[in-house]
């Protein structure tokens, strides 16, 4: 894992209880400085409730915080270095563009012509036309508002952005066009970004590490490469993209690999020390194979790392073809990604064989 930078944020053993029920079981995360920092996980682990303690808008139960090395502990919302966008637009309805912008300029007594130049500044950065400056939040766009909504968050240079969730709610092209402006954002200004998304790509694209959380806690924090790639068990690699996860068997060799059996894989997969997740060999285990690292292979392939099956489904994709092959005993339909072509390798119905390399793979614990 590279070094992090210098901490802005860490959060350190943050418990938070609603009443009786407890919503985040111990959560520590650093962010460093300039960094961006994406929160993934299943809807109500607690995502949410960790940004809103980041940016003071609940108090943890117990454990510590500090931001730019200072206790944040009774300090409000308003005085911390953080700003927060919502999933929903947190525009005041009846006032102009201008003034929403300039909002937390006027509550922090900046001088007119200082307030001006840094609205103008942001409308700049985020392409909105100065003609906007006069309309109200109703008559823009759902991604206007929302670039209006990171103007004015960022207008007071928060040295830290919360995001919650702040492109679910646009259409595709759009999201994917505010995507581009949120990492060229935070390239530009230095700011450091956490990141509330339910999208997982979003995550992968935009973040330079992605904590992953599940039922109040924290099950992996990674480069977007770690968690996709290396991930701590079989709930982050199903988590992450659709994967192939194999139950096997293993044995420990000399070399301090170790091989892989299952009745559904023709030879057993042979692994390097480097392709396991900690303790995966001890018990069961299953191997996690990613559907790009699937292919079709010829017949010669019955001694190998394959999987005799039939075409269930494909999906056209464009970029790549998505098959789904039903191999008798095993659970769930093998996925493999390939790439777009205008020749279709497999039809549905058809005896396939399928395979990988052992140097794709990686063993999970089970
Ligand atoms: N004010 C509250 N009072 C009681 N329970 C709450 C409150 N806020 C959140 N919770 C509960 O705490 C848990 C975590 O909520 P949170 O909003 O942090 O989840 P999340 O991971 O952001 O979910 P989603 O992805 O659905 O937005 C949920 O079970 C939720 O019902």
């Amino acid at each position: 894992m590279p070094d992090l930078p210098s901490p802005i944020i860490e959060a350190s053993a943050i418990v938070k209880d609603y009443g009786p029920f407890r919503a985040l079981h111990g959560v520590s995360l650093d962010v460093g400085t300039g960094e961006f920092v994406a929160l993934v996980g299943p809807s109500g682990c607690g995502k949410t409730t960790l940004l809103k303690i980041l940016a003071g808008f609940e108090a943890p139960s117990r454990g510590g915080l500090r931001i730019r090395g200072a206790d944040m502990a009774g300090v409000p919302a308003a005085a911390r270095p953080t700003r927060m966008v919502f999933q929903r637009l947190a525009l005041f309805p009846h006032k102009s563009v201008r003034d929403n912008i300039a909002f937390p300029l006027k509550l922090a007594k900046v001088a007119r012509a200082e307030s001006e130049a840094r609205v103008a500044g942001m409308l700049r950065l985020m392409h909105l036309d100065p003609a906007y400056l006069d309309r109200f939040p109703a008559q823009l766009s759902g991604g206007e508002q929302q670039r209006v909504a990171l103007a004015r968050a960022l207008v007071s240079k928060p040295a830290v952005l919360l995001l919650d969730e702040p492109m679910s709610a646009l259409d595709a092209k759009l999201k994917k066009s505010l995507q581009g402006e949120l990492k060229n954002l935070h390239r530009n200004l230095g700011t450091s970004f956490v990141l509330v998304t339910h999208d997982l790509e979003e995550a992968m694209m935009l973040a330079d590490r992605i904590c992953v959380m599940r039922g109040g806690r924290v099950v992996q924090v990674g480069t977007p490469g770690e968690i996709y790639y290396r991930p701590v068990d079989a709930f982050v690699a199903g988590f992450i993209g659709d994967t192939n996860l194999f139950p096997v068997s293993t044995a420990r060799r000399a070399d301090g690999g170790v091989s892989c059996a299952s009745p559904v894989l023709a030879a057993e997969a042979t692994l390097s020390p480097g392709q396991m997740a900690d303790g995966a060999a001890a018990g069961g285990a299953v191997l996690l194979v990613r559907p790009e690292a699937m292919r079709f292979v010829g017949a010669d392939g019955a001694r190998a790392c394959t999987l005799a099956g039939t075409v269930e489904e494909y999906f056209v994709k464009g970029a790549s073809i998505q098959y789904r092959i039903r191999v008798p005993g095993h659970e769930a339909a093998v996925v493999m990604e390939l790439a777009g072509t205008p020749n279709l390798p497999a039809a549905v119905g058809d005896a396939v064989r399928v395979g990988f390399d052992p140097a794709d793979a990686f063993l999970l614990g089970a």
